[in-house]
């Protein structure tokens, strides 16, 4: 069955609808008209006063002015309101959206790009944030502005045209000399931090075995290679951005003169000399705005694009409803998965099916897929083929939650989330005390949590003081939590002492009686013989072969298992 997914992520989603666009244009337009008529009514009615002499067409004039300026604060602050709800919008809408999908992604691909998707969200945002998502806008203004101009007087007009020209070219050259080069130092940056914070996640190794100065220095190395690239680059975009408000200032000291110039030759007035002023700075502004906004606005669109990607290609998938015709219990059907680039299958065409009340071991030397089985059947991995059903519902296209809540999975090398001990057991700090507490006794960590000097407040995440066999008991009763339909079990018995093993073995024959299902991947198939109704063996190249335990489990439940 292909996965159907979503169409993917588009503007409207985070609230850029053509109303919403159309709604900007107006405002800008309407900001842009308003300075024109301005600086129209401003030439006319200043040449009037100037001749007239009037103190009432002055005050008039100073009323008109301030009426332009308050209306176009206005209708500015109106937009940045607007820009501000949409990058609030993606805060709220995408981060979520986003960061379900990269942890899809990070499941599929075995990589941790939960942080790459947050700055990229960051800079989506910035985007909106800094306005450099409307700069182009602007040039309407310089259009309009180069318009007037022309229409004043063809000098000026090429004058203001060359002028925004020169602007523009300034600002590519600008670009060209940033290029990627500020990004890329960023990126390194990034990287060098994200490779030390990893190092010193592991400060016992890096300090028992005296890595620490070699760690160091090739960090420093590093980080210091890239911070001489940033500066460097800084330093030339700083002197160039200089270069170009000189420019930009000489540029319209020019048309200044210019008009001047024609002021003296009786070809231009007093008023024109006023308005050529905020005419030039309204023809060049706008595209030095877009040239030193052009690094955020650039990656703002490539992070849209990265961002649309990764939510495209790990969109949640659709929900499927339960398959009535499908058997109660975990049912396999055909469930292959075949990595591209890789000539032989890692999992070949299992089928199977274990009915409520089954205990199946799965076994195999390291590196034949028992942890990509178990991964498929809970669903985290999408199968290459067929398909995984418990109780009728396929384990990838389900609502995630629900499935989630029948599952309860203990994975090989345990993490425990930032919270305490009971936010841990109960999948979050709103579960029922008592459903938290019989997950505790029924994987036998009741006891060791009492003795814990906080309890069930004990803090569990990464820095917690809890041992080895203590984070596997939290993580067992956090398996147990809600009695799950099906329980997953990855190597249960590493690292566990004679009381915890017990406790172990208790869980799965309780969850037994109880119609529960329980899949154990295991190295050690003896401990686990007597409960075992099916051994499930896997070799080399998706190889498989499943061995009923029980014949008289097997005659009566005659689909217990079909053998490969
Ligand atoms: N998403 C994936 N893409 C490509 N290859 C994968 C993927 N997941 C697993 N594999 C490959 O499948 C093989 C089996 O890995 P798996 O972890 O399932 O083995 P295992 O039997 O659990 O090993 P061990 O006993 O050492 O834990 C490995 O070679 C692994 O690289």
């Amino acid at each position: 069955m292909s996965a159907a997914t979503r169409p993917g992520l588009r503007l409207r989603d985070i609230g850029v609808t053509p109303g919403f666009v159309g709604t900007l244009v107006l405002l800008t337009t309407a900001s842009q008209m308003s300075f024109l008529a301005f600086l129209l009514v401003m030439k006319h009615v200043s040449d009037g006063v100037l001749d007239t002499h009037n103190t009432a067409t002055a005050i008039g004039f100073g009323v008109l002015f301030t009426a332009v300026v308050v209306l176009s604060g206005w209708y500015g602050h109106l937009r940045s309101a607007m820009l501000g709800a949409v990058a609030e919008r993606i805060g709220l809408t995408l981060r979520a959206e986003a960061l379900q999908a990269a942890v899809r992604n990070a499941v599929r691909t075995d990589t941790t790009k939960g942080a790459v998707v947050l700055r990229e969200i960051s800079r989506v945002q910035g985007l909106f944030a800094s306005r450099a998502a409307v700069m182009f806008l602007e040039l309407v203004g310089a259009v309009v502005a180069i318009a007037v101009m022309f229409g004043l007087d063809t000098g000026l007009g090429l004058i203001g045209l060359a002028g925004a020209a020169v602007v523009a070219g300034l600002g590519v050259l600008l670009h060209r000399a940033a290029g990627n080069r500020l990004r890329e130092s960023a990126e390194a940056m990034a990287e060098t931090a994200t490779e030390l914070s990893g190092q010193l996640a592991h400060p016992d190794l890096v300090r028992g075995l005296g890595l620490a100065p070699a760690t160091l220095a090739r960090w420093q190395h590093r980080y210091a290679a890239a911070l001489g690239k940033e500066e460097a680059t800084h330093r030339r975009v700083g002197a160039l951005e200089e270069i170009e408000k000189l420019v930009s200032e000489l540029l319209q000291m020019g048309a200044f003169l210019y008009v001047g110039a024609l002021l003296i030759d009786g070809s231009a007035t007093a008023g024109m000399l006023i308005s050529v002023y905020f005419l030039m700075s309204n023809a060049l502004h706008p595209f030095s705005h877009l040239t030193h906004s052009w690094e955020s606005w650039a990656g703002g669109v490539a992070a849209w694009g990265r961002l649309r990607q990764v939510m495209r290609r790990d969109a949640a998938p659709t929900v499927l409803p339960r398959d009535p015709e499908a058997p109660e219990g975990l049912l396999l059907q055909d469930v292959a998965f075949h990595p591209p680039g890789r000539p032989a299958p890692v999992i070949g065409g299992i089928t199977l099916h274990l009915p409520p009340g089954a205990v199946c071991t799965v076994e195999g030397r390291n590196g034949m897929g028992k942890s990509t089985l178990l991964r498929l059947t809970l669903g985290l991995l999408q199968p290459t083929g067929g398909r995984v059903l418990l109780d009728g519902q396929d384990s990838v296209h389900c609502d995630r939650e629900e499935f989630g809540g029948r599952i309860g999975y203990l994975p090989q090398d345990v993490q425990l989330l930032d919270g305490d001990v009971f936010a841990n057991i109960g999948r979050g700090p709103g579960a029922a005390a008592e459903a938290v507490v019989a997950a505790a006794r029924a994987a036998g960590a009741h006891e060791m949590i009492g003795h814990l000097p906080l309890g069930y407040q004990t803090p569990a995440g990464q820095t917690s003081g809890l041992s080895a066999g203590q984070r596997r008991l939290v993580g067992l009763a956090r398996a147990l939590f809600g009695d799950p339909r099906l329980l997953v079990l990855d190597e249960p018995e590493v690292g566990l002492d004679g009381a915890a093993r017990a406790a172990m073995r208790g869980a799965v024959e309780r969850t037994q009686a109880r119609g529960g299902i329980v899949l154990i991947v295991t190295h050690e198939p003896r401990t686990w013989a007597d409960l075992a109704d099916l051994r499930l063996i896997l070799g080399p190249g998706g190889t498989w072969q499943a061995q009923p335990q029980r014949p008289e489990a097997a005659t009566q439940e005659s689909d217990l298992a079909a053998v490969g």
